[in-house]
């Protein structure tokens, strides 16, 4: 099967983190993840966030530093996840396709039950500090 190659934007405001649960319905429903989605062929991974966070949160981010790349091998496929931090530019998250959205502390991410893709980068991100 192939790789499934997919970003997350870990968007940090006031000292916190969005974390974004999956709707029902979906694959990994009720998983907490990072909003994003899969990279297109023609685009790079920033290209590719940059657009996911339009159409899904219908607001604009900056991406900074990339956190990590991880795989994981689901039922349905190996998924090829890389997180970038991020910081709004213009507008305020809206839930399109979420079932919630929470603004988490670093430090209490992992209290979160994750998709399993994501558990290296909430590990990495849990012990950043960010500017309130
Ligand atoms: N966006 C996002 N996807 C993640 C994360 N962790 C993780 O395992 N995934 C998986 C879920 C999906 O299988 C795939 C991302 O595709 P997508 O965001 O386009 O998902 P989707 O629900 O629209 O598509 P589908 O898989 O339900 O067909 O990667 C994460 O932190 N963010």
């Amino acid at each position: 099967m192939a790789t499934i190659r997919v970003v997350g934007a870990a968007i940090v405001q006031n000292g916190k983190v969005l974390c974004a649960k999956r709707g029902a319905g979906k694959t990994l429903a009720g998983a907490w993840e990072f909003p994003g989605g899969k990279i297109e062929p023609h685009e790079t991974p920033q290209q590719a966030l940059e657009r996911e966070i339009q159409e899904e949160l219908l607001c604009q981010v900056a991406i900074g530093q990339q956190v990590n790349t991880a795989s994981y091998t689901y039922d349905f496929g190996t998924v090829e996840l890389t997180v970038f931090i991020c910081h709004l530019l213009s507008g305020e998250p809206r839930r399109t396709e979420h079932e919630e959205f929470r603004w988490v502390l670093p430090e209490d991410m992992p209290k979160l039950q994750w998709a399993p893709a994501d558990h290296d980068a909430v590990t990495a991100i849990a012990a950043m500090h960010f500017e309130h």
